[in-house]
């Protein structure tokens, strides 16, 4: 069993879909599972199965004649595109010789989907409690964590698993293979090539992430052919970036959700029109809003190191900034700052509502609270989500200061790694 976590897309969005740029994502601690059973009986078929038992509906059964994968159909005609792509991606990849009969259950944590007309279930062993849901996946409300990316790099990984030997998710070059077929997939099944940040993510955990050329994965979707995809997945050198990066001791990452919701790609549409419009002025405002950015990145990596050099000095800072005194990280609340700054002007400017004054009001109210070194508006921005970053021991008084404004915070934090393997035992009573 393997899982993948979702994310937070704390600094460098719009600016990561140009490779010019680098961007900043926190993994999260909720993740999505896949757990592979395999019978090596030789029918006439393939036959690989994915249930989402969390799910009405929730199973797309695949009959593939390895002769002529590519006209493989689901066999109920229900449709679940992630699923679909990653499967063709799989064995157009593996073109494997022998049929097998495969079945991948998948799980997602409770904070991937609106918790509304559901009930829980745990595991025998207290270990693992999930949501079931009343309606099928594309009925149920996101919560922007990621989950066809986190569903794509598990069941890629859980897929892959089937078909290799001494099968490591520590290893580089495995990782990486995992890496380059869930991008593949991912943008095949959205049907557009985009940063792939959250893939990334997914995959390699909490980075500083550099984007990928797009042909380069055009030109395979485009081939359809086995040889080439073999060629980019194992052969070719993609000049991504993905950095190990994360939060240093005691500061956490807080997720709130905001009622209401936003359209990425109206949004996207907007900067990108202002960007051909007005190149001047927005490449100075992108340049800005990068060079916060990586000092953003540069400040929490110094604050890592200061806190391994000097603990007992880093413990006091840390308990002066849940008293109110931010002196300590200076560094990190101006970068914040400075990339709210920009992200402002960018909204102002382009006309789309990346920081909308709803998100302003109650992003300035929240870094005036004591702990809080700062918040943005994750991601593509709007009325989805606010992330702040935060004294673990200020974060029980930032929850009742809040209580009665129109956010939930989230009950998860930042776990660094990226796709890891699971113990199964954990699962007993919902397999
Ligand atoms: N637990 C799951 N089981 C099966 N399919 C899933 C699961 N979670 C996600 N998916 C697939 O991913 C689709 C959602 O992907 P979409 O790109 O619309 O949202 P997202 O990646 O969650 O977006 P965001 O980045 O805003 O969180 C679902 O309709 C389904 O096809
Ligand atoms: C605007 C963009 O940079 C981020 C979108 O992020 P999210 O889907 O809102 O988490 C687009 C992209 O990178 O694909």
């Amino acid at each position: 069993m393997f899982s993948a976590p979702g994310k937070a897309f704390v600094a460098g969005g719009y600016l990561v879909l140009d490779p010019k740029y680098k961007a900043f994502v926190i993994a999260l601690s909720s993740r999505m599972y896949a757990h592979a059973h395999v019978e090596k009986e030789a029918g006439e078929y393939t036959e690989v199965c994915v249930k989402s038992p969390q799910f009405a509906e929730g199973e797309w059964c695949y009959k593939i004649d390895l002769s002529r994968p590519d006209l493989t159909q689901e066999i109920h005609g229900r449709h679940n595109p992630f699923v679909k792509s990653t499967i063709d991606i799989l064995f157009l990849y593996l073109a494997p010789k022998q049929n097998k009969r495969i079945t991948i259950t998948i799980f997602s944590d409770p904070e991937y989907h609106s918790q509304k007309d559901s009930m829980p279930k745990t595991s025998k062993t207290g270990l693992k409690t999930f949501y079931y849901h009343s309606q099928p996946i594309n009925k149920v409300a996101k919560t922007g964590l990621g989950s066809s990316a986190g569903l794509v790099a598990c069941l890629t990984t859980a897929l892959l698993s089937c078909f290799s030997e001494n099968f490591d998710v520590k290893n580089e070059t495995t990782l990486t293979r995992i890496h380059n077929l869930a991008q593949v997939a991912h943008c095949h099944a959205q049907g557009k090539i985009g940063s792939g940040f959250d893939v990334a993510a997914a995959t390699f955990g909490s980075i500083v992430y550099r984007r990928f050329d797009p042909q380069l994965v055009n030109r395979v979707i485009e081939s359809w052919k086995n040889e080439d995809l073999v060629q980019l997945v194992d052969n070719t050198d993609w000049k991504i970036e993905h950095t190990k990066c994360c939060l240093p001791p005691g500061i956490k990452l807080l997720m709130g959700d905001i009622v209401g919701g936003s359209e990425t790609p109206k949004l996207v549409s907007k900067v990108l029109e202002w960007r051909k419009k007005e190149p001047e002025r927005s490449l100075e405002v992108w340049t800005h809003l990068n060079s916060n950015n990586m000092r953003l990145v540069e400040s929490l990596e110094k604050l890592q190191d200061f806190s391994k050099k000097q603990p007992e000095t880093y413990k006091l800072s840390l308990r002066s900034l849940v008293e109110g005194n931010k002196s300590g990280f200076s560094d990190v609340v101006s970068s914040i700052q400075g990339i709210r700054q920009y992200m402002k002007i960018m909204t102002q400017e382009s006309g789309a509502e990346i920081e909308p004054d709803q998100q302003t009001e109650l992003l300035d109210y929240c870094m005036s609270l004591n702990g809080v070194l700062g918040g943005v508006v994750p991601g593509a921005g709007g009325y989805d989500a606010v992330c702040l970053l935060v004294a673990q021991e200020a974060i029980p008084e930032v929850v009742e200061r809040t209580k009665d404004l129109s956010v939930t915070w989230l009950n998860l934090h930042e776990q660094e790694t990226g796709i890891r393997e699971e113990d199964v035992s954990s699962f007993i009573g919902l397999l």
